[in-house]
């Protein structure tokens, strides 16, 4: 692996563990940017589930409209806002998106709670929702069909995998003489560099 990507994941790791450290409520909450066919952003928070250098991934429902933008559009944007870790530190992450495999989703999704995997069936992520009871019925209806056995994951949930093509890391200083080092790849090629604060 080229060895200035490495430098960026190892100090994503180390920060990230600074973050589990720190008082940080979600150290694993990230801003996910993505942007429709016609180049309409859109933002939404999203936890991060796995990491390495493939990539960066989270759950969702393909069908979302998250899901249905990375179908049509397949690039993102990724945000922490490390808060808590010195002197707050932001690490952003831009690059192609794509799905993790069946065998790597159905692993993920066997870890999570049973409520949480029943609710991956009951909801139609994104979509109108006309009275909380509906969606609690749904759920109940769920609970019933699987009652008894495991659950399956549901077809339209699943992970997405963020392959980096950029990686800044933003660390805080007083006077807004904070400190840019940007990662980003280039024909195949990693290099780094600062960028004015
Ligand atoms: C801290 C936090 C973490 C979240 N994590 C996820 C997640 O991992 N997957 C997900 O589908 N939605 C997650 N959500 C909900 C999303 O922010 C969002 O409401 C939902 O996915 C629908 O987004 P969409 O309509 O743009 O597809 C999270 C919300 C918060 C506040
Ligand atoms: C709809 C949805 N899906 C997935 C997640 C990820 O979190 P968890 O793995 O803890 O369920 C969240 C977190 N709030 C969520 O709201």
């Amino acid at each position: 692996m080229d060895a200035l990507y490495r430098e960026a994941l190892n100090t994503f790791g180390g920060l990230l563990e600074e973050a589990r450290a720190s008082a940080e409520p979600e150290p694993t909450a990230m801003v996910l940017a993505t942007a429709d066919g016609k180049g309409r952003p859109s933002a939404r928070a999203v936890l991060l589930k796995a990491w390495d250098e493939r990539g960066f991934v989270f759950y969702t429902n393909f069908d979302s409209r998250k899901g249905r933008q990375l179908a049509a559009n397949p690039q993102a944007a990724l945000l922490f806002l490390w808060k808590q870790v010195r002197q707050q530190v932001q690490v952003r992450i831009e690059g192609t998106v794509e799905p993790v495999t069946a065998a790597e989703a159905d692993a993920y999704f066997a870890t999570r709670p049973r409520e949480s995997q029943l609710g991956a069936w009951a909801s139609l992520q994104s979509q109108p929702l006309d009275s909380r009871a509906t969606f609690e019925a749904r759920y109940a209806d769920y609970e019933r069909e699987f009652a008894g056995g495991e659950v399956p994951r549901p077809p339209h949930w699943s992970g997405f995998r963020v392959v980096p093509e950029m990686i800044e890391f933003w660390y805080g200083a007083p006077f807004r003489l904070h400190e840019r080092q940007v990662y980003a790849r280039r024909e195949g090629r990693w290099a780094k560099r600062m960028l004015y604060p």
